[in-house]
C-alpha cells in the first residue's frame, strides 16, 4: 500500500471532519478559478458597454464569494491540522507498538541508529507529506480540474493545445524519477549509518577512551560526514532536476497560448476578454502545476520513509501469541527441555538435540565453557525465542501456548548485562508492581544486598538512575537487578551470570539466599564459576550445544568427564572475601602444561612470585601489538580475546575464565603481543613478571628450557 492509501486507512474514521475538508476545498478551490472568469464578464458585459449595473453586480458576487472563501479556508486549515495531526498520532503509535511486539532477532537485524533514524528522520518527512503535501496536493489537483473545466468552456482548441503541451510537464519528471528516488534511500541510509556511530559512541566513550579508539571513530565519522555530503549533493541535484523540467516545460507552454491565442483573436474566434480571462486562468492553473511538480522531491523523500517504516511494519515477530493461549498453574511447574535444536540464524545451530526436565521446586545450574549454550538454553525458557525443533515447556504446557503475560508473571530473568530505566531506584525497583509496598521492596533489596547501600545515599530509594544504570557500578546494578526479579516473585527464577560482577564474599551470600528461595520456585542459574554450582540440586553441563553431562555435583566429579575437567581447572585458587588479594598453590601451577614436570619446591616459590591484579570491566589488560612483560592467570572472572587483522574490524576470537590463562610467551622474551585481552566482568589476575621469573628459574635453566619446548609445541 502507498503513502496516500496508508492515510486513508487512518482517516476513514474520521468522516466527517474530511468531508468538512472536502466542501471546503470545494469553495475554495471554486473562488480561485472562478475569480479570473469575472475578469471576461467585467471586460465584456461592463467594461466595454460601461454597464454600472452590470459592474457592481459582478463586485458584490466577487465580494460575496471572498467573504465565504476566508471562512472556508480557515475551517479548511482547522480541518487539515486535526486530520494530520490524528493520522501521523496514530501511525507513529502503531509503530512503536509493533516494534515493541517483536522478538529478539528484530533487534539483532535493526540497530538503534535503524529505528531512531525511522522514528525521527522518516517520520517527519511522512508528517510533512500528511500534514502539508496531501492537502496541498488535493487542493491543487482540483484547482488544475475546475479550471481546465472553465478553460475547455472558454476555448475548447486552445485548451486541447495547451493540454496536449501539458503532457511534457508530467512525462519529463518521470525520466529523472527513478535516479531521485535511489538518491533519496542512499542518503537515508547514510543517515541511519551515522546515527548508529553516534549512538555507538555515546554508549561505548569509556571504553572507546580506554582502548584510545578516538582517531578511529573519528575517521569514521568524518568518513560517513564526507558519504552524507556527496551522497547529499547527489539526491539535491536529481532533485532539483525533477522540480526544473516541467517548470522549462511550461514556458514551452506559454508561448504555444500566446501564439495560438493570438491566431484565434486575429481570425474573430476569440474575444479579448475571452483570452484575457483565458490568459489569467491559464497563469493560475499554471502556478497551480508548477506548486504540484515543486512538489515532487518532497513527495519522493516521503515515499522513500513510507517504504522505509512499511519494512518495519511488515517484520512478524518469531515469537507469537497462540490464538487461545493458556494461563501457566499458580504454583511452581516442572520444566522440560524435549528435542531442543536452535539456531539464531537458519544456517547455525546453537542447540542440537537437547532434552533436559527439571523438578518442580528444584535448583539447577547450566555450566559448560563458554559459548557452549547455557545462555541460549536459558533464553528458550524464558521463550524470548523459540526452537526451530522440539517443545519447551512449564508446567507441561508447551510455551508457544502460554501467553505472554501469564509467562512473565511466573517467570523472571536476570540477565547477564543489567538494564536500568533512567528513572529512580524505587521505579527500577517497582516498575508494574507499583502496588507492593516499601517494606516488601526493602525486603527484596536486603535479600539482594543493596539495601544499606541504597540508604546510604542522600535521596535513597528516590535517586535517579542516569545513563541506563551506567552511574552506578557494575555490581550495584547486578544486585538492583537480582532485587527487581524477586520482588516480582515469580515462580521459576532464570538467573543468567546474575552473580558474576559481585565480589566473592557478596556473590556467596546471594547465592545463599538464591539456594533457599527453592522449593517454592524453581531456579536455573547459568553459571561458568563451578563452585556456585556445587549445591544444585542438579548440574547440566553443556558442550558444542549438547548436554553432554548431568548430575550432582559429587556424581559429576566421580563421573570424571567434562565437568571434572573444568572443576579442576578452577581449584587451587584462594580469593580474599573483599576479591582483592588472590593466590595460587603450587599444584594448580603444575598442572599448567609448561610447568609439567618441575620440582614442587620451586613451583613453590613461583606460586609466591604471583600479584594480584583486580580489574574492572571493560579494561584492556593486554593490547596487540603492545610488548608483554607479564603471564597472567584469571584467578576469578570472564575475559575476551580480540583480535585484529590488518584493515579489519577487530573480533572476538575466544572467552577466557575463571583458570584460564594468557601470554605465557612473555615469561620467556619480551615480543609483541599477538591479540587483545579485555575482561567483560569485574576480575581478578594474577600475575607474573618476567624479570621476576627468570631470576626465581635462573639456577634451573631445565625450566626455561621445558617451557620453550611447551610454547613452541603450541605456535
Ligand atoms: N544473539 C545471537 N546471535 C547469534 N549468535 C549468538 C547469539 N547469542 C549467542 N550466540 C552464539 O551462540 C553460541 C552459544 O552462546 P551462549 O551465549 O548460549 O553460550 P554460553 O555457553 O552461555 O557462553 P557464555 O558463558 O560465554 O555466555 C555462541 O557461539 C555465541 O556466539
Amino acid at each position: 500500500m502507498n503513502g496516500l492509501g496508508i492515510m486513508l486507512r487512518y482517516l476513514k474514521p474520521r468522516k466527517g471532519l474530511l468531508l468538512l475538508y472536502v466542501l471546503c476545498v470545494l469553495v475554495e478551490v471554486s473562488y480561485a478559478s472562478a475569480s479570473p472568469l469575472s475578469l471576461k464578464y467585467l471586460v465584456d458585459k461592463a467594461f466595454l458597454p460601461k454597464d454600472w449595473e452590470a459592474f457592481w453586480i459582478i463586485v458584490g458576487i466577487v465580494l460575496i464569494g471572498g467573504v465565504l472563501n476566508i471562512f472556508a479556508g480557515m475551517a479548511g486549515d482547522y480541518s487539515t491540522a486535526r486530520l494530520g495531526g490524528e493520522a501521523i498520532r496514530q501511525y507513529r503509535t502503531d509503530l512503536f507498538q509493533h516494534i515493541q511486539r517483536q522478538s529478539m532477532p528484530f533487534y539483532q537485524k535493526y540497530r538503534v541508529g535503524d529505528l531512531t533514524t525511522r522514528f525521527s528522520a522518516d517520520m517527519s518527512a511522512v508528517e510533512r507529506m500528511i500534514s502539508g503535501i496531501y492537502p496541498f496536493l488535493f487542493r491543487e489537483s482540483i484547482n488544475v480540474i475546475i479550471s481546465l473545466v472553465l478553460l475547455f468552456s472558454l476555448e475548447w482548441r486552445l485548451t486541447l493545445a495547451v493540454l496536449a503541451g501539458a503532457l511534457l510537464m508530467i512525462a519529463a519528471p518521470k525520466l529523472v524519477q527513478r535516479r531521485a528516488e535511489t538518491a533519496n534511500v542512499h542518503y537515508k541510509e547514510a543517515q541511519e549509518r551515522f546515527s548508529n556511530t553516534i549512538d555507538e559512541m555515546a554508549k561505548g566513550h569509556k571504553t572507546i577512551i580506554n582502548l584510545h579508539q578516538q582517531r578511529r571513530f573519528h575517521e569514521r565519522a568524518e568518513e560517513q560526514i564526507r558519504g552524507l555530503f556527496s551522497l547529499g549533493l547527489a539526491m539535491r541535484m536529481a532533485n532539483s532536476l525533477m522540480e526544473r523540467l516541467p517548470a522549462s516545460a511550461l514556458l514551452v507552454l506559454n508561448g504555444t497560448m500566446i501564439v495560438f491565442g493570438g491566431y484565434l483573436i486575429f481570425h474573430d474566434r476569440m474575444t479579448i476578454g475571452d483570452f484575457t480571462a483565458f490568459l489569467t486562468l491559464f497563469i493560475s492553473v499554471g502556478a497551480a502545476a508548477t506548486n504540484l511538480t515543486q512538489l515532487i522531491p518532497v513527495a519522493i523523500d516521503a515515499n522513500v520513509s513510507f517504504r522505509r517504516i512499511g519494512e518495519l511494519l511488515a517484520e512478524k515477530p518469531s515469537v507469537e501469541e497462540a490464538s487461545a493461549p493458556l494461563e501457566l498453574p499458580k504454583a511452581a511447574g516442572s520444566v522440560l527441555m524435549k528435542d531442543v535444536t536452535f539456531g539464531y540464524t537458519l544456517e547455525s545451530r546453537q542447540l542440537r538435540g537437547v532434552n533436559l526436565s527439571i523438578e518442580a521446586g528444584s535448583y539447577v545450574a547450566f555450566v559448560g565453557t563458554s559459548g557452549s549454550g547455557k545462555s541460549t538454553a536459558l533464553q528458550l525458557l524464558a521463550r524470548f525465542y523459540d526452537p526451530a525443533i522440539g517443545t519447551v515447556s512449564v508446567g507441561g504446557i508447551d510455551l508457544r501456548r502460554v501467553s505472554e503475560a501469564s509467562l512473565r508473571r511466573h517467570a523472571s530473568m536476570v540477565a547477564q548485562d543489567t538494564f536500568l530505566f533512567n528513572a529512580t531506584i524505587r521505579d527500577n525497583l517497582l516498575l508494574d508492581n507499583e502496588n507492593a509496598s516499601d517494606e516488601r521492596m526493602a525486603e527484596a533489596a536486603k535479600l539482594a544486598q543493596i539495601h544499606s547501600a541504597v540508604e546510604g545515599w542522600p535521596e535513597g530509594y528516590d535517586t535517579m538512575v542516569h545513563q541506563e544504570g551506567a552511574s552506578l557500578s557494575g555490581g550495584e546494578r547486578q544486585r538492583l537487578a537480582i532485587a527487581r526479579a524477586l520482588l516480582r516473585d515469580p515462580k521459576l527464577l532464570l538467573l543468567d551470570e546474575a552473580t558474576s560482577a559481585l565480589d566473592p564474599s557478596s556473590e556467596s551470600e546471594i547465592n545463599g539466599v538464591i539456594e533457599s528461595l527453592r522449593g517454592d520456585r524453581t531456579i536455573v542459574s547459568v553459571t561458568h564459576r563451578l563452585g556456585s554450582a556445587a549445591n544444585a540440586d542438579r548440574i547440566f553441563v553443556f558442550d558444542k550445544g549438547e548436554i553432554v553431562e548431568s548430575g550432582s555435583h559429587s556424581e559429576l566429579l566421580k563421573l570424571g568427564g567434562a565437568y571434572r575437567g573444568l572443576w579442576e581447572k578452577q581449584q587451587g585458587f584462594r580469593v580474599s572475601p573483599d576479591g582483592l588479594h588472590a593466590t595460587v598453590d603450587a599444584e594448580r601451577l603444575a598442572k599448567l602444561a609448561f610447568f609439567e614436570g618441575i620440582d614442587p619446591e620451586l613451583l613453590s616459590g613461583i606460586a609466591d612470585l604471583f600479584a594480584t591484579y583486580p580489574c574492572q570491566a571493560g579494561e584492556a589488560v593486554v593490547k596487540q601489538g603492545e610488548e608483554g612483560h607479564q603471564f597472567y592467570i584469571i584467578a576469578r572472572g570472564k575475559f575476551e580475546v580480540l583480535k585484529r587483522e590488518p584493515g579489519q574490524e577487530e573480533k572476538r576470537i575466544a572467552v577466557l575464565q575463571d583458570g584460564d590463562y594468557f601470554g605465557e610467551i612473555a615469561l620467556l622474551k619480551n615480543i609483541p603481543r599477538t591479540a587483545t585481552v579485555k575482561s567483560i566482568e569485574p576480575s581478578i589476575l594474577l600475575s607474573i613478571r618476567r624479570e621476576a621469573f627468570q631470576r626465581m628459574t635462573r639456577e634451573h635453566p631445565q625450566v626455561s628450557a621445558s617451557l620453550e619446548a611447551a610454547l613452541l609445541d603450541r605456535m
